[in-house]
């Protein structure tokens, strides 16, 4: 039995991590489409987000701050009220950004073109284009399936769509271009994916019927509603935190304030199915989104399988959920994640070759990975995030548990989904 490190330091005390990112995207999007004056509360202040903060703004919509205060005023100009953009618009790092835009855009009659950074312009957006096209919207990019991409919006028809990929941004890409459009859109999605689009279309007083697999959004020209937002924490910014303190000896912490929606959860089952166990405090409904304070402490853990259904309810904790693998008694796999591949890095291949650098048993498999645990991590070497956010806060975390300091080559790239990380990392170490 190898011993597990926490180099002598140890987790301790509360903590809140920033609203959850899929989220604040959304609070955008409808706030600016809405009638009236959205107020957003806790909106993740992230490079992602800003993007789509940016987008908006750039279309006419006057998305401001308030002063000395924690809340976002968004000025909504209702579904035909954007003007056309007079620069392309920057996606920059932001899968959600850019596919949900490109499904708007496509129905709105003016000419737009997002762009992205290098990840983003090698990432597939064939995925909503093609049904877009299917609709009768006239976008283009480049090889047919890559960013940039431009688009002439105009009158689409319905759609009666069967997924191929549980992915809630082509659904919710469809949703939008279904907010300006006189036939029904319909969606079969292969298993639930993120559902935040649902809610938030509900409580801005969209008429949307969402049973589980499928989403009907009726015909018709929609309004929307100003709405007053409270964003939860973001379960994948937390699941950095809760992998530290299951994995350093000695370790209680609280995180207060987390949105524990059904579809977002996974990693919960996951550690239950460990045999850890976390404490749900103060559950409470947010707005329609679940939230609650979570207590975790250092515990040990066996290994489990993970794989359908599972998957997409935990597809950006998979790489620290491959670290918390690595100290697990026993071989863990995960497979049915091939969806691993297309994000901002090639996550199967990076979180393989970077835990394998610092002495993981760790094996890539086409759609996922074999991880044998519990095994003594030597650190002592470079290593790479590859530009990816969640890689960079993983190896974080691995260095915090490795015998050696790992250096880690390109931290800034954090800032896209959680520029506190660092600030709020130190707070909880304890020496
Ligand atoms: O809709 C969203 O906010 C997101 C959906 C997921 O992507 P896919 O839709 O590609 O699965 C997820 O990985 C991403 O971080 C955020
Ligand atoms: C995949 C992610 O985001 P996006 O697709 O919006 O770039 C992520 O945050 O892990």
């Amino acid at each position: 039995m190898v011993v597990k490190k926490g180099n002598g330091i140890q987790l301790k005390g509360e903590l809140n991590v920033p609203g959850d990112k899929s989220i604040s995207h959304r609070s955008i999007i409808f706030g600016s489409l809405a009638n009236g004056t959205t107020r957003v509360r806790g909106l993740l202040e992230s490079q992602d987000c800003l993007n789509t903060v940016n987008a908006f703004q750039l279309m006419g919509v006057n998305i401001q701050k308030e002063h000395d205060k924690d809340t976002y005023l968004i000025e909504g100009v209702g579904v035909n009220g954007l003007k056309e953009p007079k620069k392309l618009i920057n996606c920059g790092n932001s899968g959600t950004t850019m596919r949900l835009l490109t499904g708007l855009l496509a129905s709105l009659d003016f000419y737009s073109v997002l762009y992205g950074d290098e990840s983003l312009s090698n990432r597939p957006m064939k995925r909503v284009i093609e049904p877009l096209q299917e609709m009768g919207a006239n976008i283009w990019c480049r090889n047919k399936q890559l960013a940039p991409i431009s688009i002439k919006g105009k009158v689409l028809k319905g759609i009666n769509y069967s997924l191929p990929v549980a992915s809630a941004q082509v659904k919710s890409a469809l949703l939008l271009a279904g907010l300006n459009v006189e036939e029904e859109i319909k969606i079969i999605q292969p298993k639930q994916s993120r559902n935040h689009t649902e809610i938030m279309l509900k409580k801005f007083g969209v008429n949307l019927v969402d049973d589980v697999n499928t989403i009907s959004l009726p015909g018709g020209k929609k309004n929307l509603h100003a709405q007053n937002i409270v964003i939860p924490g973001d379960i994948s910014s937390a699941s950095f935190f809760i992998a530290a303190a299951l994995l350093i000896p000695n370790s209680e912490i609280k995180i207060k304030n987390v949105g524990i929606n059904d579809t977002r959860s996974g990693i919960i089952d996951v550690i239950n199915k460990m045999g850890g166990t976390i404490e749900f405090d103060h559950i409470r409904n947010a707005e329609y989104e679940k939230v609650a304070d979570l207590t975790i402490k250092y515990q040990n853990l066996k290994s489990t399988v993970i794989e359908g259904d599972l998957i997409p309810r935990l597809i950006d904790e998979l790489p620290i959920v491959a670290l918390i693998a690595s100290q697990a008694e026993g071989t863990t796999i995960i497979r049915n994640a091939a969806e691993l591949r297309v994000k901002e890095s090639d996550r199967i291949k990076t979180i393989v070759q970077e835990l394998g650098k610092l002495g993981a048993d760790i094996e890539e498999l086409p759609d996922g990975m074999v991880i044998s645990g519990p095994c003594n991590l030597k650190g002592g070497v470079n290593v790479s995030s590859h530009g990816d956010h969640r890689i960079a806060m993983t190896l974080r975390i691995a260095n915090l548990i490795s015998s050696e300091d790992v250096v880690i080559d390109d931290l800034e790239c954090i800032k896209t989904s959680f520029p506190e990380f660092n600030q709020i990392l130190s707070s909880i170490i304890q020496y």
